[in-house]
């Protein structure tokens, strides 16, 4: 047993459905992870309904990071729902469960150093607000793409929207599954009929809140 005491002396603990586990320290600490890449750990939350730039925004952000030399990663919600959240439908609980493991998700990331940029709906303002509080020290930058449904739905790339008002998708957000804004975050991004900003200049106004606040640099 390296580095732990006696086994006399180790105190374990239950958390959640987990009996008899103890967390165990490693001795590189995420301060000289950050030195090593030059930035600081944090999560970019980007929510909104469907078809507001959630994606667009992440990717345009993670290329102009990418171009000045910082290391980011996407956590898409469309994408991790083909793999770690597979087992999970859009019912409220399991959107609730997304949430949950992407924020728990996300914070391993920003411990790792890295940008980490999360674009999901994420519809309910609690569990925004929970993975908020796993994040420390204003780690947990809350953009909201405020676009309107009936933009949203003139641009409806996948189809989805019509299929909804066609009552072939049930409980799609915005139509006939809640959507609440933010009351108090970060970075919002307006848009309005025939009047959004560009992706590049979104990403624009979410590098200078990033470089205001000190995150591209260790
Ligand atoms: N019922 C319903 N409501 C909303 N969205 C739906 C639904 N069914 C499928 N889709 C597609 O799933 C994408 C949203 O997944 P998320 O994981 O981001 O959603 S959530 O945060 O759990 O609410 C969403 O992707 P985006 O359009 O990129 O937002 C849709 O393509
Ligand atoms: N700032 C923007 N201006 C104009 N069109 C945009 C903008 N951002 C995204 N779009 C377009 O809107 C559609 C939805 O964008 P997407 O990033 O897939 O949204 P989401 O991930 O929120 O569903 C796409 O066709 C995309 O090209």
């Amino acid at each position: 047993m390296y580095g732990r005491p006696g086994i006399d002396k180790l105190v374990t603990s239950t958390v959640g459905k987990s009996t008899n586990i103890l967390w165990h320290d490693c001795p590189i600490a995420q301060f000289e992870r950050q030195k090593l890449l030059n930035q600081k750990g944090c999560v970019v939350w980007i929510t909104g309904l469907s078809g507001s730039g959630k994606s667009t925004l992440a990717c345009a952000l993670s290329r102009e990071l990418h171009s000045r030399g910082h290391l980011t990663y996407i956590l898409d919600g469309d994408n991790l729902r083909h793999g770690l959240n597979r087992d999970l439908c859009f019912e409220a609980k399991d959107r609730a469960e997304n949430i949950r493991r992407v924020g728990e998700v996300a914070k391993l990331f920003a411990d790792a150093g890295l940008i980490c940029i999360a674009s999901l709906i994420s519809p309910y303002r609690s569990e925004r607000s929970a993975c908020r509080k796993l994040l420390h020290n204003s780690t947990f930058i809350e953009v909201f793409l405020n676009v309107p449904l009936e933009v949203c739905e003139a641009r409806d790339p996948k189809g989805l929207y019509k299929l909804a008002r066609a009552g072939k998708i049930k409980g799609f957000t915005g139509i006939d599954d809640p959507y609440e804004p933010p009351s108090d975050c970060e970075i919002v991004i307006q848009c309005k009929a025939g009047d959004c900003p560009t992706p590049k200049s979104m990403a624009d106004q979410v590098v200078s809140y990033l470089e205001a606040n000190e995150f591209l640099q260790d």
